[in-house]
């Protein structure tokens, strides 16, 4: 028995939109190496099979947490569900151990406040919502059990959210939580939690 086609007659469907990208259709007809297909928003367009995608069957009302658990990865399932996040607020998306940030361009209220460092603190990797703090948490005990330096790697294209994300100054996350994390002692001279915030970055 071989596989089962992934379009077909009935199937649905992503199919490239000059307007939003990917839209979803329904499959009405095969034409040979193409395919008509009835989108979400009402209209018959025709595309190249081999330029579509199947689409996951359930659409899950707040997405995935993590990228890994859709049927289908592809570039028009993983942009539909950071989509569907960002809606209601979830920045913050896990593919397997990396974290993808969609920048919100707004203050989040309470989402880098103490409470979370402390929800975040001592958490298995994956047992919380994805978030930056998760990121520095992992790091930061993998650093402690095995006795050896760690590094995390941030990256993205230009006004992603990097800087605002992890580096320089004492309001940016990760570096808050790490000093979080490090502890901060009254009267001996420069904490940890200072010096923390005060190391340089590989740019
Ligand atoms: N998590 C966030 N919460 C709120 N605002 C954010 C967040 N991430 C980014 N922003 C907003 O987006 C702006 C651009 O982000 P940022 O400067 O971190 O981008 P960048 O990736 O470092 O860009 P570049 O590579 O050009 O330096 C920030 O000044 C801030 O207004």
């Amino acid at each position: 028995m071989g596989t089962p086609p992934k379009v077909y007659e009935g199937s649905h469907i992503w199919v490239e939109d000059p307007e939003v990208v990917w839209i979803d259709g329904k499959v009405l007809k095969i034409l040979g190496d193409e395919v008509e297909v009835e989108t979400s928003d009402g209209r018959t367009v025709t595309a190249s099979i081999s330029k579509t995608y199947p689409k996951d069957e359930e659409d899950h009302a707040e997405g995935f947490n993590d990228m890994t658990k859709l049927s289908y990865m592809h570039e028009a399932g993983v942009l539909h569900n950071l989509e569907i996040r960002y809606q209601i607020n979830k920045i913050y998306t896990y593919s397997g151990g990396i974290l993808i940030a969609v920048n919100p361009f707004q203050r989040l209220p309470d989402l880098y406040d103490i409470k979370m460092m402390e929800r975040y603190k001592g958490a298995p990797f994956g047992e919380l919502s994805p978030h930056v703090f998760a990121i520095g948490e992992a790091a930061f005990r993998d650093m402690m059990n095995e006795g050896t330096s760690n590094s995390i790697l941030v990256s993205g294209e230009s006004g992603a959210g990097k800087t605002e994300t992890s580096k320089t100054k004492t309001t940016k996350m990760l570096m808050q939580y790490l000093a979080y994390l490090g502890g901060h002692k009254e009267g001996e001279g420069r904490s940890v939690e200072q010096q923390v915030l005060e190391v340089g970055f590989v740019i």
